[in-house]
């Protein structure tokens, strides 16, 4: 990359230097960094990481240090070329889809290919006959097709029954005809869309024989596979700048009564019959929004790391950062010299950024126990057992709005808490933060999603007054029974350290998820409240009950398990008494500083007192404490490479201010010499700076 100014290279940053401090905190951890890697990875995994990050960083195409420099067509570009690279490599290297996955997260742009790789590629998996599989997706595989994935509309996107776009069977050529009714219903969003994907699935209202069956998937070629073009009747277009997300190119679609075969409509749990177009019902209405209940997982997994990206650069930046003497402890230097205090060792600093290491760490277990939770659903349901889905379906919705709203905030609260430079692009939060915000309205619009969370809940309790529940069918909620029947107990905690206890914990949050409900019921049954009146009142039942899943499922993995049933994962955590300490620590910090956060509703609960409150806020501040010898090391754990998090202020080795001044010089506007004579209308003069 191009240097325009030369900066003196005698200058250096004053003392002490960033990888000293950086160093000195990684000494005072009290566990092994790389033990808590493999506990958090499993060595496989690790392995495969560390060789794909070799291949990735050494690769030209995937050289990162112009990105922050390039305009939109620009950006595009680069992220069409990576998408293209990265399918070369996992071709020449032979990944399998895990390993393309890693290769994805590393290089970290969304591009052209994603949604072909995150959701029409899903899609047919889920939705597709095993016919229609061979002759869309292993083309689809090996990048023959590309895809997207089109449901929402100009005028609908939550409301997936509102859709208009229409897909008629016709019985007389066997096809169905899909047709933009109104301007409302062009296809609106679809990654990949607006240049570059040649087929999508397509989310139309099934009619047939006079009949609306709803929304189905169909699978439509859309642009012609030599020329590009669309194909006749589609008109196809990018939908322009947005927020964040531009390295995507996100479209809009109309379509004017354009056929497809009867073949098309993704047929695994419907179908239409040929000639007298009967619809054979699927076992369960909901199976055609599949691939939503997949990707809200991954969404779940993916708000965990994205936490652990924020906190490592606003940890180990403040680590580095200096600012006044804390004058009652200042920071001496061997050599005696008092410098400016570290701004991580400001407790307003540490009550800011490590609450978000411990959402780190929480949803990073849960993000893996919702994982396995779908993989159980998907063996069950290849056996037509479709038991576990309402479960599903309710925890992914509240935990998908739950984590990625957690994530949206402690992002911004990270960026902040590195002061202005948090603002440079360099930081690497820019692009990371803008391309992160429609985690929270993409698969579903947060609060929209808490509803069906709710609702879930509210009617698991309406159905069965004796609590009839069966644990294997609704595991996520079973918990409620045990605090839904003994309704008037208190909490037990009589000294701050008691809010260590799991236990303890685990009813505060119990009781008070328990109380919401018990509340809203009441309110909707003996005094007839509409749902819309009680939205509020609904969106906090879906966050209590999910910040209880997060809380209990941290203490489940800290817990001792029956040996067969713990992987190598857990083996290693198990093993090590000083890795179950320090996570107990952050265990606690999340409990607690969720529960603060939210203190009014356990308050109003009655099962925590304000006196037990004041108790709370002394036992936080103890476990920050706790923490603070570890914070650098609890981030290093996460083992996110300099390559993906490319921001100055988060390097692994300290060099900040290096960075930022080197960055800073290859700013193209430093090398255009500018014409400032205000009478001229030239804006540049001819003359271009020689380039360093
Ligand atoms: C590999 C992946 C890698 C990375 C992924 C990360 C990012 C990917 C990048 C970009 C992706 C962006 C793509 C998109 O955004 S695609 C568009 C997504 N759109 C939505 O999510 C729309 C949201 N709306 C809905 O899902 C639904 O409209 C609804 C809000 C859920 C309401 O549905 P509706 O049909 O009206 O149903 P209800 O009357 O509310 O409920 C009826 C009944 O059905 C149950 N239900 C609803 N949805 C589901 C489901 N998905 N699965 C199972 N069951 C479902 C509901 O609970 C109710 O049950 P009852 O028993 O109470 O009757
Ligand atoms: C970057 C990006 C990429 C996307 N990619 C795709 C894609 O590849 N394919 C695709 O099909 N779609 C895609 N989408 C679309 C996305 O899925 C929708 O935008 C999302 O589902 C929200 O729907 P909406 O835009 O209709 O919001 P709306 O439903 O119009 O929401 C507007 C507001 O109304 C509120 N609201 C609406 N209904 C209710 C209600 N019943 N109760 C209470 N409040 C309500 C919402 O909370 C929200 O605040 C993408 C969107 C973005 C931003």
């Amino acid at each position: 990359m191009t240097s325009y100014i030369k900066i003196p290279s005698h200058l250096t940053p004053s003392d002490p230097q960033g990888s000293e401090l950086l160093a000195r905190e990684r000494s005072k951890a009290t566990f092994d960094v790389n033990e808590l890697t493999l506990a958090l990875y499993g060595s496989e995994e690790l392995s495969r990481f560390k060789k794909i990050l070799k291949i990735l960083e050494s690769d030209p195409i995937l050289d990162k240090s112009n990105i922050y420099y390039m305009g939109r067509t620009e950006l595009f570009k680069y992220a069409l070329r990576k998408d293209k690279r990265i399918i070369q490599l996992a071709a020449t290297h032979k990944w399998n889809v895990d390993e393309f996955k890693i290769a994805s997260r590393l290089v970290d742009m969304s591009g052209p290919y994603s949604i072909h790789q995150s959701m029409f590629l899903p899609t047919i998996l889920g939705q597709g006959t095993e016919e229609q599989k061979r002759k869309f997706l292993n083309p689809a595989i090996r990048h023959e097709i590309i895809g997207c994935y089109a449901q929402t509309e100009l005028g609908h996107g939550s409301n997936v029954q509102g859709l208009e776009t229409t897909s008629t069977y016709i019985p007389e050529t066997d096809e169905f005809e899909i047709h933009t009714p109104h301007l409302t219903a062009a296809k609106w969003w679809a990654g990949g869309l607006g240049r570059t994907a040649n087929h999508s699935v397509v989310m139309a209202r099934l009619i047939t024989n006079g009949q609306d069956k709803g929304p189905h998937p169909f699978i439509v070629q859309i642009r012609d596979l030599t020329t590009h073009e669309p194909l006749p009747g589609i008109t196809i277009g990018d939908i322009g700048p947005k927020f964040g997300f531009n390295t995507t190119d996100n479209g809009f679609m109309l379509f004017d009564h354009v056929r497809i075969p009867r073949f098309n409509m993704l047929s695994k749990f419907s179908k239409v019959t040929k000639g007298t177009g009967e619809y054979k019902n699927p076992p369960n209405e909901k199976l055609s929004y599949g691939t939503m209940v997949f990707v809200r997982s991954v969404i779940i997994f993916n708000a965990g790391l994205a936490l652990a990206r924020a906190a490592t650069i606003s940890v180990r930046y403040s680590a580095v950062r200096r600012q006044f003497v804390d004058k009652e402890n200042p920071m001496i230097l061997p050599n005696g010299q008092v410098v400016e205090t570290a701004v991580l060792d400001y407790t307003m600093q540490q009550y800011r950024l490590f609450p978000v290491i411990a959402q780190a760490y929480a949803i990073y277990f849960t993000g893996e126990i919702i994982t396995n939770l779908y993989k159980q659903y998907i063996d069950q349901s290849s056996r037509g057992d479709f038991s576990l889905l309402a479960d599903l379906h309710a925890s992914t919705s509240g935990l998908k709005s739950l984590t990625s709203d957690i994530a949206v905030d402690s992002i911004e609260d990270c960026r902040r808490s590195c002061g202005g430079h948090g603002y440079s692009n360099f930081s690497g939060f820019t692009r990371f933060y803008q391309d992160y915000l429609p985690n929270t309205t993409w698969e579903g619009d947060n609060y929209i999603l808490t509803q069906q969370t709710a609702r879930y809940i509210i009617h698991s309790k309406q159905q069965s007054e004796e609590f009839s529940l069966r644990s294997n069918e609704s595991p996520t909620i079973f918990y409620m029974l045990r605090y839904l029947s003994n309704p008037s107990q208190k909490c037990t905690v009589i000294s701050p350290s008691d809010f260590k206890n799991p236990e303890v914990q685990l009813a505060i949050y119990g009781y008070r998820a328990a109380y919401l409900i018990a509340r809203a019921v009441d309110q909707i049954d003996n005094h007839k409240k509409s749902w819309n009146s009680m939205l509020v009142e609904i969106n906090r039942i879906s966050r209590a009950h999910c910040q209880y899943i997060l809380v209990h499922n941290f203490i489940l993995t800290l817990q001792p398990q029956t040996s067969d049933s713990m992987n190598e994962k857990r083996r290693i955590l198990h093993n090590s008494p000083s890795l179950k300490t320090v996570l107990t620590s952050v265990c606690n910090l999340f409990a607690l500083h969720t529960m603060e956060k939210n203190l009014s509703e356990f308050l109003e609960s009655g099962y925590l007192s304000p006196k037990q409150s004041e108790m709370l806020r002394v036992q936080i501040s103890e476990s920050l404490n706790e923490i603070r010898p570890n914070a650098v090391a609890l981030v290093d754990a996460f083992y996110l490479p300099d390559y993906l998090l490319n921001s100055a202020l988060g390097r692994y080795d300290g060099k900040v201010y290096e960075t930022m001044i080197e960055w800073a010089s290859k700013e193209p506007l430093n090398g255009i010499t500018l014409d400032i004579n205000p009478y001229s209308e030239k804006l540049f003069r001819n003359d271009v700076k020689a380039k360093i």
